[in-house]
């Protein structure tokens, strides 16, 4: 698991380390700049002509002492420092000092470019705080149109390390290389297309600079795979759990068929599908691993609740409409539901249009809305849930006290009261219809097999997002369905196994 953070908490964890561990800045500032140019070292053939673009802040600071340690390394750089009057923190001011002592040439900023072909962005780094403007912003723009590779040291500038939103400009970067952990802001929406490959160096700011506090956002990584239920040699049917999935209605099979094959394919036991009777013969043919519980036009809910008895886990919503019967059932299962239980679609937005079933909600519940869905649940528009994706996800959590899996490009899956993971895999062929029953499906599989609500919510979008990278080989962006994801499932089974 990798931690993330703001530039708030990096500034905390960099006073932390001043302070408590008695680093002086400047030792920090020179491990920073010998980090950078480790990792940038791995793409240099020596032949490079390097300008370095700072500011008067210490990511501009850090820009100085790179540009220096590069020249003692024999290799061509210059800096540049476009708006030298405004106000200089102490460490560039010191940096500078050195930088000018050696003979180490500044260009002005009027000279052309031309001449060089690598650029550094150390314009700002963690401390923007504003829009840039005026003079500023085209400084960003003639950065962004250099046409050489860029490289950012911390952040490009113009990204908010919190938010990912671009503050007035921002530079695109071709490679980003960030000091001891991620910041949120290179993960998220559009800060990531800024960032293009995020490299994180460390530099001495290390975890034991968290002190008594615990670190709020993380990211899974391969190595938390080892948190997937066990599998044992003595075992049967009944050993992975039974998931009851609850999805359907009048002729609309598909969503029930996505959502229980993805719980098979994720291990569980036994899947039984709750669904209109009109589906019957569709998903006996598509699907005959699942057992079938199916209502008619009158729905009797004793059924329901004896299906509710039998699950270990629960899969309510995929494509149940918004009608009458669809809202009972909701209704009931929420009052009844003493289980684990994933409520995702057309359950979503029956509770937005009933705001009684809000108080139905509880801490074993994990809702997975895209933005659409969440935007009828907290009555806000898309654009702005999108702009705050983490801060959307915490809110919806810790009000309604379920774990919340707010579904974007970087999903974002908040515990109520606790962690917040920022998902990192999968891939932009996933967005296609039925990638969110599949999602449901995992999700409910894992809730089965004895995962707690935090370790579904996270390790479900984490494995819906290799099993789509995995079938990126097979099929491509263009091209990828929601049964692909399914199948790309197996591969990634295949190589635990
Ligand atoms: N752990 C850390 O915090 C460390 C930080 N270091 C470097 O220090 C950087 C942070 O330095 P600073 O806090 O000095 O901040 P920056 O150098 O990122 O920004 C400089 C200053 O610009 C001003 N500013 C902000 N937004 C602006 C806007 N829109 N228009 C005009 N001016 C604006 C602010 O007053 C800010 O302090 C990091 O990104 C990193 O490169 C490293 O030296 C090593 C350790
Ligand atoms: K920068």
């Amino acid at each position: 698991m990798q931690y993330l953070v703001s530039d708030k908490e990096m500034k905390h964890l960099d006073r932390n380390t001043s302070e408590h561990f008695h680093v002086p800045e400047i030792v920090l500032m020179e491990q920073a700049a010998n980090a950078f140019i480790k990792e940038l070292a791995r793409f240099l053939n020596g032949s490079e002509n390097i300008l370095i673009v700072c500011g008067t802040g210490n990511n501009g600071a850090d820009g100085i002492a790179i540009a220096r340690l590069l020249r003692q390394q024999n290799i061509s750089a210059a800096v540049c420092i476009p708006f030298a009057e405004k106000k200089q923190t102490d460490s560039f001011r010191l940096q500078y000092q050195i930088y000018t002592e050696y003979g180490y040439p500044v260009i002005s900023y009027d000279q052309s470019w031309e001449s060089y072909t690598v650029l550094i962005d150390a314009m700002f780094g963690i401390g923007l705080s504003r829009e840039i403007e005026g003079s500023m912003a085209e400084c960003i723009r003639r950065m962004d149109h250099f046409h050489g590779k860029v490289w950012a040291v911390d952040m490009p500038s113009g990204v908010s390390a919190e938010t990912g939103q671009i503050l007035g400009a921002g530079v695109h970067a071709d490679h980003t290389i960030t000091f001891s952990f991620g910041k949120i802001g290179q993960f998220l929406w559009p800060g990531s297309e800024y960032c293009g490959d995020v490299i994180v160096a460390p530099m001495g700011i290390t975890k034991e600079s968290w002190l008594n506090e615990r670190p709020q956002i993380a990211a899974l990584e391969p190595e938390d795979l080892s948190l997937l239920p066990e599998r044992s040699a003595h075992s049967n049917k009944g050993t992975y759990g039974k998931v009851l999935v609850i999805a359907g209605s009048y002729n609309m099979a598909g969503a029930a068929y996505l959502c229980a094959k993805a719980a098979y394919r994720t291990g569980s036991g036994l899947v039984r599908i709750f669904t209109d009777d009109t589906n019957r013969i569709p998903l006996q043919s598509l699907i005959p691993e699942a057992i079938l519980s199916t209502y008619d036009a009158s729905f009797e809910p004793e059924m329901l609740l004896h299906e509710l008895k039998w699950a270990d886990s629960v899969v309510l919503g995929p494509g149940i409409g918004t009608s009458g019967t669809s809202h009972q059932i909701v209704k009931k299962v929420l009052q009844n539901i003493q289980i684990p239980c994933v409520i995702d679609a057309d359950a979503l937005n029956v509770i937005a249009s009933d705001r009684s079933l809000f108080s139905l909600l509880n801490e074993t519940m994990i809702v997975t809305p895209h933005l659409g869905e969440m935007a009828r649940l907290c009555k806000r528009d898309v654009k702005a849930i999108q702009n705050d994706l983490i801060a959307t996800a915490k809110a919806f959590s810790d009000t309604y006290h379920a774990t919340c899996v707010l579904k974007d490009f970087r999903s974002v899956i908040n515990v109520w009261h606790g962690m917040t993971y920022l998902n990192l895999s999968g891939n932009h062929g996933m967005a296609t219809a039925g990638s969110g029953d599949v999602l449901s499906g995992i999700i409910g599989s894992l809730l089965g097999q004895g995962c707690s609500a935090e370790n579904a919510a996270a390790l479900g979008a984490y494995i819906h997002g290799l099993a789509g990278n995995q079938a990126l080989q097979e099929t491509g962006f263009r091209g990828m369905i929601a049964e692909d994801i399914i199948n790309g499932l197996n591969g990634l089974w295949k190589r635990e196994s």
